[in-house]
């Protein structure tokens, strides 16, 4: 079982059923389900004000009005509370509720006989003066696509591009997949409660969130160890670099071997760029002969050992101080490849498997993973979404596929994309938020397997290694911005490893 550091909890994201348990729990634990929800809405209330100071027109006794649009359930008494809590402050707010008010139950219709102001009817004509909507109409309760009068109106609000803020989340958005049912605002920001959802770092649920707002509303952290969630935001709270120590020499950083390509030489030549930046005390690109002389043309510090005779691949492998391989960038799909791959799992070295490395095993990823379920070593495997699709046949959000792939494998599987995602065959996972469209470029991903690879060879366990890479590729992607290009990931990592030292 994978063991996470306590920070950890500080980086955790609840399912809706989770967050349904911590209300429950802290309810059984003495606090009101009405105070909850007062506080609730009391942070939308607070978010809509820093809004309403900057918008043009934004002020008490404003010519617009603030719109506040209710559901039938608990995310509607929440916008009941912030409705009343901007009126109170002088703000002209309007109402609508979505059904009969008579409907009402539980803190809901508490909060809506609270609310001293009319209550309309949900109407798109509400909107045309609108300054500010809030969107209550539905959170974690989602339980169908959006339809009739309330899917009218969201598509007004993103037609007015009129600025909106989400109780919980934007509602059409699934709070544990981040799918849009039917429609969903566009949103400026999202004031969700105590922990995000995985909805709010799915794409496209990330997107339309805009800003997300955590608030406390007086949950007690103590209710996380009891829930245990398991999927995290990726982040340095979950894993620790390694550091070299003064004891160190290079061996004791470890040595990598990449896999060079016959004719596609710069994947690999990205991924021992890449694995020597992240940290890696040798990397030593294992090259066809063909090629050797162009690998060994490419970095003084990159080690080069020529293929060129047969059994040079077992001999890497014989020698005990090579612990990580990266096989499977440039390295060309077919039996030749998934030889290697079996070969080195079989030795017990840790193994990052990318690109051909996976695309080799298509049709035959049973053979893949019984090969993965008898090593010794670490095994992460990196697929985008088409290598996985090759390998495994899962269905649901991309967090959920990672997770049902890793748990078959028994493999680290990072599922690339805009909204990375690693999971460990225990289920624990993680959702890396910090990546831009920037990365989308060739070479991109064998920067990733690199880093990953560099460190495992500092002794990072599978998840760690995956996950820490992948954040580390994206902050890169982050900082370099526009005219990213592969070659520039590797190059800025000495500032972003030197800020976590
Ligand atoms: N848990 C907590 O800790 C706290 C939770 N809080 C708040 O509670 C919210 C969850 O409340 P909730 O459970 O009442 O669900 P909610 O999102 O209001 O929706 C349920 C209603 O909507 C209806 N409905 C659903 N989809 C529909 C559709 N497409 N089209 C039409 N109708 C649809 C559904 O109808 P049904 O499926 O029953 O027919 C039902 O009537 C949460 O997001 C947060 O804001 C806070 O107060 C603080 C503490
Ligand atoms: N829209 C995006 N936003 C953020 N990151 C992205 C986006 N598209 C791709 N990436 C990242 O770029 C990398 C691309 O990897 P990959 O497809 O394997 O490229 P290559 O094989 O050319 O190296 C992955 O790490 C992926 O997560
Ligand atoms: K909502």
């Amino acid at each position: 079982m994978l063991t996470l550091p306590p920070s950890a909890a500080w980086a955790a994201v609840l399912t809706v059923e989770q967050m349904y348990e911590a209300d429950r729990r802290t309810i059984a634990g003495g606090r009101s389900g009405v105070a909850l929800m007062e506080a609730a809405g009391l942070a939308v209330a607070q978010e809509a004000l820093r809004w309403l100071a900057r918008l043009p027109g934004g002020r008490p006794g404003q010519r617009g009005p603030v719109v506040v649009l209710c559901g039938p359930g608990n995310n509607g008494g929440d916008g009941f509370v912030a409705a009343r809590i901007l009126a109170r402050r002088g703000y002209p707010v309007r109402l609508a509720l979505s059904g009969d008010r008579a409907a009402l139950s539980g803190d809901a219709a508490v909060m809506a006989d609270r609310w001293t102001g009319a209550v309309e009817p949900l109407d798109p004509a509400l909107l045309d003066r609108a300054v500010l909507v809030i969107d209550a109409l539905y959170g974690a309760g989602l339980s169908r696509p959006v339809d009739g009068v309330a899917a009218v109106v969201i598509n007004r609000i993103n037609a007015l591009g009129l600025p909106c803020i989400a109780v919980d989340v934007p509602s059409g958005v699934q709070g544990d997949t981040g799918a849009v049912l039917g429609c969903a605002p566009q949103c400026v920001a999202t004031v969700t409660f105590f922990r995000p959802k995985p909805g709010h770092y799915l794409y496209p649920g990330r997107q339309a969130r805009g800003a997300l707002v955590v608030a406390d509303i007086g949950i007690p952290d103590a209710v996380l160890a009891e829930i245990a969630p398991q999927t995290f935001l990726n982040g340095p709270a979950l894993w620790t670099l390694p550091q070299p120590d003064w004891q160190d020499h290079k061996y004791a950083r470890g040595h990598l071997v990449v896999l060079g390509g016959a004719e596609m030489t710069g994947a690999a030549r990205l991924v021992a760029r890449a694995a020597r930046r992240s940290g890696a005390g040798l990397v030593t690109v294992a090259a066809p002969e063909d090629s050797a002389a162009v690998y060994a043309a490419d970095a003084p510090g990159t080690l080069v050992a020529s293929l060129a005779e047969r059994g040079r691949y077992r001999a890497l492998l014989d020698d005990l101080r090579k612990t990580v391989y990266v096989l499977g960038p440039g390295g060309g799909v077919g039996k030749k490849l998934r030889r290697r791959v079996l070969a080195t799992l079989e030795a017990g070295r840790h193994c990052v498997l990318d690109a051909d490395a996976l695309t080799s095993f298509a049709g035959e990823a049973d053979t893949l993973f019984s090969a993965i379920a008898a090593a010794a070593g670490q095994v992460v495997l990196t697929p985008h979404d088409g290598e996985f699709m090759r390998l495994f046949e899962a269905d649901g959000s991309r967090l959920h596929r990672a997770r049902q792939a890793a748990a078959r494998s028994r493999a680290v599987v990072l599922l690339k994309g805009a909204d990375t995602v690693v999971a460990a065959p225990d289920g624990t996972a993680c959702i890396t938020a910090n990546a831009g469209p920037d990365l989308a470029t060739a070479g991109s991903g064998d920067s990733l397997a690199g880093i990953i690879g560099g460190l495992l060879a500092q002794g990072l366990e599978g998840f760690s290694a995956a996950a820490a890479g992948a954040w580390l590729h994206a902050e890169a992607g982050r900082r370099l911005g526009s005219g990213l290009i592969a070659e520039d990931i590797a190059e800025a990592l000495p500032e972003i490893l030197e800020r976590l030292r």
